[in-house]
């Protein structure tokens, strides 16, 4: 029984039994035919599975009674999700499901991607990509989805900066025997910065480039963005950079001033006048969306991190970590997602026994640090079929949402 528990888990003949084609059957992860439980709706399910994972009451949200998702989807002024984690624990799934859910909730919503390996398209089983706003089908409200090419904004990024101050400018200055303004650009390390981009700069981009979207009227409608982050060590790296940015582009508008005055010969580098000041322009304009994005990041009004993480020791670390960075960087944090909790069975097989109890002691971890404990909980289960398109999300998002 034991052993045939575990194959049936892990093998495609599980698929007879559990995977099936209509979303409305999608249900629990279960051993096997024999010991799959009886239906239960989502809701009582939902409740068992936090009662079971573990003897100490595990969610407040759940323990007391509080619903998560009120103040999320009140109000009609712009609110921003970000939803960050540990690769592949399912922060497309579930910022992916949190856009359905506030779009079926009557807000027209944009859900982003910033993630260099975007998934977005995958989760709604269409195809967003191309960097614009993509109509997404099904829901009652808008949801549009927009997957941003990182490599396409760092481009526009990379010929305005080299305008103002790429490795040409200090070859040039450095035969001119401006040592010392030479010695200045060198400290912004701009090239470094442009030829081997450091993880975040893609995703600091992307994020100023949805900012540029939202400064159109045309965009003017959307209450509510969901962006799915790219995995942990991009997000904190991306926390940092706009002040970085910010700080090296103030930096190469004031020199370029010095520059200019210091000496005309070096109209050659930059092109004609109208040519500097555009590209002056794009940079000042960039300077700006960054500190937007920083401002953002840090507005406890309209912005919220949404940690996703799953139920091991090792996933549950680096959450503690993420929340210790964001909360030196003053980034809100309110909610912790644990997604892929394994459902309650009768009879556990010896697989799921072990991972069960596995998956209880990361959750009595959670309790017990300081980082995580006092955010509300919120579990998802793991379930039986792959979370592909609006139906499934919709399900997906009725169950962690609430
Ligand atoms: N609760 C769940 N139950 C079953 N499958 C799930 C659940 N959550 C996510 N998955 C599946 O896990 C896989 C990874 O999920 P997803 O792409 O959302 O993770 P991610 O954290 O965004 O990954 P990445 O870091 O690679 O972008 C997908 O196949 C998804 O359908």
């Amino acid at each position: 029984m034991t052993s045939r528990c575990v194959a049936s888990a892990l093998s495609p003949p599980l698929h007879r039994f559990t995977a099936r084609i209509s979303i409305a059957s999608l249900g629990w992860l279960s051993c096997s035919p024999k010991t799959r439980p009886e239906p239960l709706s989502i809701t009582r399910s939902f409740s068992v599975v936090a009662l079971s994972a573990s003897s100490k009451p595990l969610a407040k949200s759940l323990k007391e009674g509080v619903a998560v998702f009120d103040d999320m989807v009140s109000g009609t002024e712009r609110k921003y999700y970000m939803l960050g984690g540990k690769g592949g624990v399912g922060k497309t799934s579930c910022a992916a499901s949190l856009a359905v859910k506030f779009a079926n909730s009557g807000h027209p919503t944009l859900v982003v991607s910033t993630d260099p390996a975007h998934s977005l398209s995958d989760s709604f089983a269409q195809d967003l990509a191309g960097g614009t706003l993509v109509p997404v089908e099904g829901p009652d409200a808008p949801l549009f989805a927009l997957e941003i090419n990182p490599e396409n904004a760092r481009e526009e990024f990379r010929s305005a900066a080299q305008r103002n101050g790429g490795t040409g400018v200090k070859d040039f200055m450095d035969s001119m025997g401006l040592g010392m303004l030479a010695e200045q650009l060198g400290e912004l390390k701009l090239g470094e910065l442009l030829d081997t981009p450091p993880p975040g700069l893609d995703e600091a981009i992307a994020i100023s480039k949805v900012m540029q979207f939202l400064e159109s009227q045309e965009y003017g409608m959307f209450t509510r963005i969901v962006f799915d982050t790219a995995p942990t060590g991009h997000t904190l790296r991306l926390l940092s950079l706009p002040d970085f940015l910010d700080a090296s582009i103030g930096k190469i508008l004031k020199l370029k001033q010095k520059i200019a005055s210091a000496t005309s010969a070096i109209k050659s580098v930059f092109g004609q006048e109208e040519t500097r000041q555009d590209a002056a322009d794009k940079l000042e304009h960039l300077r700006e969306r960054m500190i937007k994005v920083r401002e953002l990041f840090r507005d406890t009004d309209s912005t919220e991190f949404v940690i996703v993480t799953i139920p091991t020791v090792m996933a549950v670390s680096e959450s503690s970590r993420l929340h210790a960075s964001l909360k030196k960087e003053n980034v809100p944090v309110k909610r912790l997602i644990v997604n892929q909790i394994l459902p309650p069975s009768a009879s556990d097989c010896k697989f799921c026994a072990m991972k069960r109890k596995d998956q209880m002691r990361a959750l009595d971890i959670i309790q017990g640090d300081p980082e995580l404990s006092h955010l509300t909980l919120i579990q998802a289960p793991l379930v039986d079929v792959e979370i592909r398109g609006v139906p499934a999300l919709r399900f997906l998002g009725d169950i962690i949402w609430k």
